[in-house]
C-alpha cells in the first residue's frame, strides 16, 4: 500500500484547527522552545553513525525540516544518493527521521523480522488513538488481517472474478454510461468510486457494496486518517494531546469509524443470527465468499473489531489500487495508439476462455503495461518501510538501532541500467523480459524484486497485490472494450503530484471517454 494524499488534502493539513489551538499559544511557545533545543541536539548527535543528509540549521526547528521536505524530497534523497553512493544515511522526511538504505541492502533485510512494517504503520499512523483503531489491528500481534488476506482471499482469487466483474458491469455503466458522444471527466475521482464499489464487493458483499454511506467512508477515510496522522507528527510530542480534542480532523476520523461500526455491525449480527439458527435446526449453515465472511472464520471466536478489519481493508486497498488503474489509463489514453494490441489480446484470451482462472494470467501484455506503468510512476522513491523492534546487525556490519524508521531507496525502478530508456512507456517491456532467464521471474505484475518494490519485498511484501492484479485487470478489460479514450484538452501533463519522495497521480487530470460497441459480451462469459 501506499500512504499518499492529493496536493487538495496537503493545503488543508496546514490550515485547519488554528483556532482552537490559539489559545494554547504562550504554552505551546514555551514547550517549542524547550523541544527546539533538545530536538537539535538529539537529532545531529545520534546513536548511529550514518550521516543526516538535510541536517536542521542550529536552533531550527526540525518541523521546518519536515515541511522542507514535502517540497523538496526528491532533490534531497537523489543529492544524498549521490553524496553517500551506496552507503546508509539518515533523512528528516515528512514523518521524522528516517535511515534510508540502499537498493544493495534489499536482500539483506527483506525477511529481518526485527524489521516490522505494521509496528511502522502503526506508529506513522498514531493507532492508538480513537478513530485510528484499524492501524492497531495491522499491527495486532495475530496478524487476523493478513492472515484472512493470505489464506482466504488470494486461495479463493477465482471465486471472486464473477463478483467482480458482474459489479464492475454496474459500476460502469452508473459512472460512465452509454453515450456514444465523447465526455470529459475528472478521472481519478471515477475510477476511485468504481474501485470503492467492486472492492466493496469482495470485502463486504453484495447487501452492503452499494451502500452510499459506505462507500463514503471508505473513500474518506484514507484520506482523512493520513490528514490527522501527518498532523499528529508534526506537532511537537508534549502537544499532541491538544489535537486529540480540539482537531476537527480527529473528530471526523472517529465519527468515520462508528459510523462504520453502524453500518457493518447489524450485518454481521444478522449473520450470526442466521447461522445460529441454521446451526440449532441441524441445516446448512449459509456460507458467503467475502471477507466478512472470511475474517469470521478465521478468527474462531476471537474476539476482534469488524468495522476496523474493513476500514484496513479500505486503507490498504482503496487509494493504492485507483493509483494504479488511473496511471494505466492516463498512459494508454496519452498514447492511444497502444490501446488496440491490448483490446486485441483481452479479447482472444477472453473469446477462448471466458473469465477462466487461468484468463487473466494470460492476459501477459495486459500484464506488462500495468508493471510498466508502476515502474514508470512507482508510488514512492523510497519503499519497505520499516520499525526497527530490536536493534539488529545486518551481515554487512550495518547496525539498526531499535525504534529506528527504515526505508530502502526505490529508485531502481528509474534506472538506466536496469530499465533502458526508463522515461518511456513500454508495454512491451515486462513481456520481453519474462523471455530472459534471469529477469523471467520478476517480470510479472505481482513478482516482487529489488528493481521493481512498489508491492514492496519479503516477508511484508503486499498480500492483497494478487487480488489488485485480478482488480486492475478485470476493471480495464471492461474499460477498454466499451469505451474509447483519450486526454481532455484540459489535460495539459500527466506527471504526478510529488509530496515528499510520494507521487500520486494528479487528482485534476481529466481524460475524454466514449461508449464504443464491445467485440464481446462481458457479461455472457463463463466463470469456470
Ligand atoms: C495496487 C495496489 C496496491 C499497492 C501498490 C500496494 C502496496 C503495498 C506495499 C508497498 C506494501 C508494503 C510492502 C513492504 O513494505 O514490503 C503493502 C503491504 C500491505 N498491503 Fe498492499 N498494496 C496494494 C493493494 C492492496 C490490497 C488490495 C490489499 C488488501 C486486499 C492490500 C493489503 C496489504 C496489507 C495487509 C499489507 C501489510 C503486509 C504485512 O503487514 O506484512 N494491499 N502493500
Amino acid at each position: 500500500m501506499a500512504f499518499n494524499l492529493s496536493s487538495t488534502d496537503y493545503k488543508s493539513l496546514y490550515a485547519s484547527d488554528s483556532d482552537a489551538l490559539k489559545q494554547w499559544l504562550p504554552l505551546a511557545a514555551t514547550v517549542v522552545l524547550i523541544c527546539l533545543s533538545v530536538t537539535w541536539f538529539g537529532l545531529v548527535y545520534q546513536k548511529t553513525k550514518h550521516p543526516l543528509a538535510n541536517p536542521p540549521h542550529l536552533f531550527q526547528l526540525r518541523l521546518f525540516k519536515q515541511i522542507d521536505f514535502l517540497r523538496n524530497g526528491v532533490e534531497i534523497l537523489m543529492q544524498a544518493k549521490k553524496k553517500y553512493a551506496g552507503e546508509p544515511f539518515r533523512m528528516i522526511n515528512e514523518l521524522g527521521e528516517l535511515l534510508v538504505l540502499p537498493p544493495s541492502h534489499v536482500q539483506l533485510m527483506r525477511n529481518e523480522e526485527k524489521l516490522s512494517f505494521s509496528k511502522a504503520i502503526l506508529t506513522d499512523f498514531h493507532g492508538h488513538n480513537p478513530g485510528f483503531e484499524p492501524f492497531g489491528l495491522f499491527a495486532h500481534d495475530d496478524r487476523l488481517a493478513q492472515t484472512v488476506i493470505r489464506k482466504q482471499l488470494t486461495r479463493t482469487l477465482n471465486t471472486v472474478t464473477q463478483p467482480l466483474s458482474s459489479e464492475t458491469t454496474f459500476a460502469v455503466e452508473t459512472i460512465f454510461g452509454n453515450s456514444p458522444d465523447w465526455k470529459d471527466v475528472r478521472i481519478k475521482d471515477s475510477l476511485l468510486d468504481l474501485v470503492a464499489r467492486i472492492s466493496s464487493r469482495v470485502f463486504l458483499g453484495d447487501a452492503l457494496c452499494r451502500n452510499e454511506d459506505w462507500l463514503k467512508i471508505t473513500k474518506d477515510y484514507t484520506v482523512d486518517a493520513f490528514k490527522s496522522a501527518t498532523k499528529m507528527t508534526i506537532v511537537p510530542y508534549p502537544l499532541r494531546f491538544l489535537l486529540r480534542w480540539f482537531s476537527k480532523d480527529f473528530a471526523l476520523v472517529s465519527r468515520e469509524y462508528n459510523l462504520a461500526k453502524e453500518i457493518i455491525t447489524p450485518v454481521i449480527e444478522r449473520r450470526r443470527e442466521l447461522k445460529a439458527e441454521a446451526r440449532s435446526k441441524g441445516e446448512n449453515v449459509p456460507a458467503y465468499n467475502d471477507a466478512i465472511d472470511w475474517v469470521e472464520s478465521e478468527s474462531q471466536g476471537r474476539p476482534y473489531d469488524p468495522a476496523a478489519f474493513q476500514l484496513l481493508l479500505s486503507f490498504a486497498a482503496i487509494h493504492t489500487t485507483t493509483d494504479l488503474l488511473c496511471q494505466t489509463l492516463l498512459l494508454l489514453s496519452n498514447e492511444p495508439e497502444l490501446i488496440a494490441p491490448l483490446r486485441d489480446e483481452i479479447i482472444n484470451v477472453l473469446r477462448v476462455e471466458g473469465w477462466k482462472k487461468s484468463a487473466l494470467f494470460n492476459m501477459k501484455l495486459l500484464d506488462s503495461a500495468i508493471k510498466e506503468a508502476q515502474r514508470i510512476k512507482p508510488n514512492g522513491l523510497t519503499g519497505m518501510r520499516r520499525l526497527a523492534t530490536q536493534t539488529v546487525e545486518l551481515s554487512n556490519n550495518i547496525t539498526i538501532h531499535k525504534g529506528d524508521r527504515v526505508m530502502v531507496d526505490a529508485t531502481s525502478m528509474l534506472d538506466p541500467t536496469i530499465y533502458p530508456e526508463p522515461e518511456k512507456f513500454d508495454i512491451y517491456r515486462f513481456l520481453h523480459l519474462r523471455e530472459r532467464a534471469d529477469f523471467a521471474s520478476k517480470a510479472q505484475l505481482v513478482a516482487t524484486s529489488p528493481e521493481h518494490l512498489s508491492f514492496g519485498h519479503g516477508m511484508h511484501a503486499c498480500p492483497g497485490r494478487f487480488f489488485a492484479a485480478n482488480e486492475v485487470k478485470i476493471a480495464l478489460c471492461h474499460l477498454l472494450l466499451k469505451y474509447d479514450w483519450k486526454l481532455s484538452p484540459a489535460t495539459a501533463s500527466i506527471k504526478p503530484v510529488v509530496h515528499g519522495v510520494s507521487m500520486v497521480v494528479n487528482p485534476e487530470n481529466r481524460l475524454m471517454f466514449r461508449r464504443r460497441k464491445e467485440e464481446i459480451d462481458l457479461e455472457s462469459l463463463e466463470f469456470n
